[in-house]
């Protein structure tokens, strides 16, 4: 495996080359020095720290600043590839998910802050982190040790798909001792089959356009996934439904209007890799319906002009949707 391959056809999809990757929640970029103090308010806390081998305790700028370039150094050589992971809404870094590698093989480590324990933050970072290491860096296994007793972790390692291998004896330099350590592993075959078994979920949704030349967009609610987040009106096929069947239905059931099917112009879709499955979403573009667009499902909703759809944090699918439908407009 070579992590630094050089640009070309075969080649195109190796490696990261610090663009962004959006989860549901989560967005996993480069580490900066400007992280420093983040960093330092994260780990200056023991219950962060008390399991891993290798952050000192305390924890000060300096530890903060030599870790970041130590990151910054071991990336550019392609030694390793670290992430910071921040919230998309809160826009405050939460952790760290990240790897070295060594021969074909890449060995796992993660952090987060106390704030967001319990948010299955570091489940949603790391299976980003695993496509792209075995999609992009092409590795052959991904291997991570944890302490027994560290039971969160390894939930986390587990939820992964991750296996337990053998139990092994090593080192803790911060810690100033030696602990047993459970060694875990995911093979290429495990993670293929894996992702093979996710479902792909189909889901209409409509650009709402209206005389302004605006784009309705809807706040998704507290409870559900991606609570917060600003999306085109729509939802979930049903069994034997059409795209603008489900549409004309959907929009009735959230928004109250009256849409007839003929109203409904294809205008672009979103083939995007969640976790849990694979969304394949037509976007409609309407312009007529009858009533008046009311939240009649908790959500908040709000007209929007083209040159400001990138001021709302949006699912990451939508993403490239906004850009297409702005230059549309
Ligand atoms: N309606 C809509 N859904 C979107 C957009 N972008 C995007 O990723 N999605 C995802 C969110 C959901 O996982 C799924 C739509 O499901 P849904 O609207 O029928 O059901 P839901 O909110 O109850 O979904 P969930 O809580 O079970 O995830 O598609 C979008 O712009 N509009």
């Amino acid at each position: 495996m070579d992590p630094t391959a050089p640009d070309g056809c075969l080649s195109a999809d190796r490696g990261w080359r610090g663009t962004p990757l959006e989860t549901a929640r989560l967005r996993l970029r480069r580490m900066m020095p400007e992280d420093a103090d983040a960093v330092v308010r994260l780990l200056g806390d023991w219950d962060v720290v008390r399991n891993t081998s290798n952050i000192p305790f305390p924890y000060d700028r300096r530890n903060a600043r030599e870790f970041i370039a130590k990151v910054e150094s071991e990336s550019a050589e392609g030694r390793a590839v670290v992430f910071a992971v921040e919230d998309r809404l809160e826009r405050s870094l939460a952790g760290c998910v990240g790897c070295s590698f060594q021969a074909g093989r890449a060995e796992i480590g993660y952090w987060f802050g106390r704030a967001v324990w319990g948010r299955g933050y570091a489940s949603e970072a790391l299976a980003r982190c695993l496509r792209l290491l075995f999609d992009n860096f092409g590795i052959d296994a991904a291997w991570a040790s944890v302490l027994p007793e560290n039971k969160a972790s390894r939930r986390v390692l587990d939820k992964a798909g991750f296996v337990f291998e053998e139990s092994r004896r090593i080192d803790m330099p911060a810690r100033g001792r030696t602990a047993d350590h459970d060694f875990l592993l995911l093979d290429r075959a495990a993670w293929q089959s894996r992702r093979q078994s996710r479902p792909i979920l189909l889901v209409a949704a409509a650009a709402l356009i209206d005389v302004d030349g605006r784009v309705l967009l809807a706040q998704r609610p507290a409870g559900k996934s991606m609570a917060g987040q600003w999306e085109f009106p729509g939802g979930k096929l049903q069994a034997g439904e059409t795209p603008e069947a489900a549409l004309v239905r959907e929009l009735k059931e959230e928004l109250g209007i009256d849409v007839s099917q003929s109203c409904l112009a294809p205008l672009a879709f979103a083939s995007h890799d969640y976790d849990a499955f694979h969304l394949l979403m037509p976007l409609y573009a309407c312009r007529r319906w009858l009533g008046m667009p009311s939240p009649r499902e908790g959500q908040t909703l709000t007209w929007v002009a083209p040159s400001r759809l990138g001021d709302y944090p949006m699912p990451p699918a939508d993403i490239p949707l906004v850009a297409q439908l702005r230059d549309w407009l």
